[in-house]
């Protein structure tokens, strides 16, 4: 595998092959994320799109890929489990990444972080005594606590009633502006609202689907996110 440097206002790319345990996960794929810029990933369950994730974030242990995979630097991610600490308040779950580099705790931002994902009075619970969306927010607050030019997201909001998911989409898109963004979701309107580049990933490759032009987030009903929608479960559902 090789790194290509590169600055955060070059394009990242990953183009190749990746295998588990030499059974191939997928073949020729290349993709391109569009820098400052949010990419969603969508395609059927097994089909690879967190491990391409993985790749990207440097933690794909055990999987073999042969091609060329453009350098992020550090980035900040946020993984389909919550991955929190079960010994740790939430509150401490969401300064995990400042803990873990040893370095200074900012209380503050954690707090406001909390708050801004509905959870404040949730701070001094242990992550046991929370419902799995709550959880799923504590890490989403955990991984807007990272000031990085490069995020990636797998299937943050899945667990999350459609109001929560509409605010923490919003909430996201905000505080992640001028960064970029890969997003793996299963929900097309998801895709359409947050989309500027949209992406299905299949055994025989990637497929794009226009992307409204429009800024993100867009409203759910706006005829542009109607549309990509219905563009989005046609395509999901042809055999490819
Ligand atoms: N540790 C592992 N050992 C063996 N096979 C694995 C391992 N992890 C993943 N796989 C296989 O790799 C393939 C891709 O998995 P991956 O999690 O990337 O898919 P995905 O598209 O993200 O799926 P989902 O939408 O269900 O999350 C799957 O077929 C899966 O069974």
């Amino acid at each position: 595998m090789g790194y290509g440097a590169r600055s955060v206002n070059q394009p990242l790319r990953m183009t190749g092959s990746a295998a588990i345990n030499g059974t191939p996960i997928f073949s020729q794929l290349d993709l391109v994320l569009t820098p400052h810029s949010w990419t969603c990933l969508l395609g059927a369950s097994g089909v690879g799109k967190s491990t391409v994730l993985r790749l990207f974030a440097g933690l794909a242990e055990g999987v073999t890929f042969d091609g060329t995979l453009s350098d992020p630097g550090r980035v900040a991610m946020m993984a389909q489990q919550d991955l929190l600490m079960p010994w740790l308040s939430v509150l401490d779950n969401v300064m995990l990444g400042a803990r873990l580099r040893g370095e200074r705790r900012d209380r503050g931002l954690a707090r406001d972080r909390l708050a801004q994902v509905g959870l404040a009075e949730h701070a001094d619970k242990l992550p046991r005594a929370l419902s799995g969306g709550q959880r799923q927010r504590v890490a989403l607050a955990r991984t807007l606590m990272e000031d990085r030019a490069v995020v990636l997201l797998d299937e943050p909001f899945s667990a999350l009633d459609a109001l929560t998911r509409a605010q923490m989409q919003d909430l996201t898109t905000k505080l992640l502006t001028g960064r970029t963004v890969l997003l793996v979701t299963h929900d097309p309107n998801e895709a359409a609202r947050l989309g500027q580049t949209i992406v299905i990933m299949t055994p025989s490759g990637l497929v794009e689907v226009a992307a409204p032009r429009t800024p993100i987030p867009r409203d759910i009903n706006a005829p542009d996110v109607l549309r990509t929608q219905k563009d989005l479960f046609e395509r999901l559902r042809r055999p490819t």
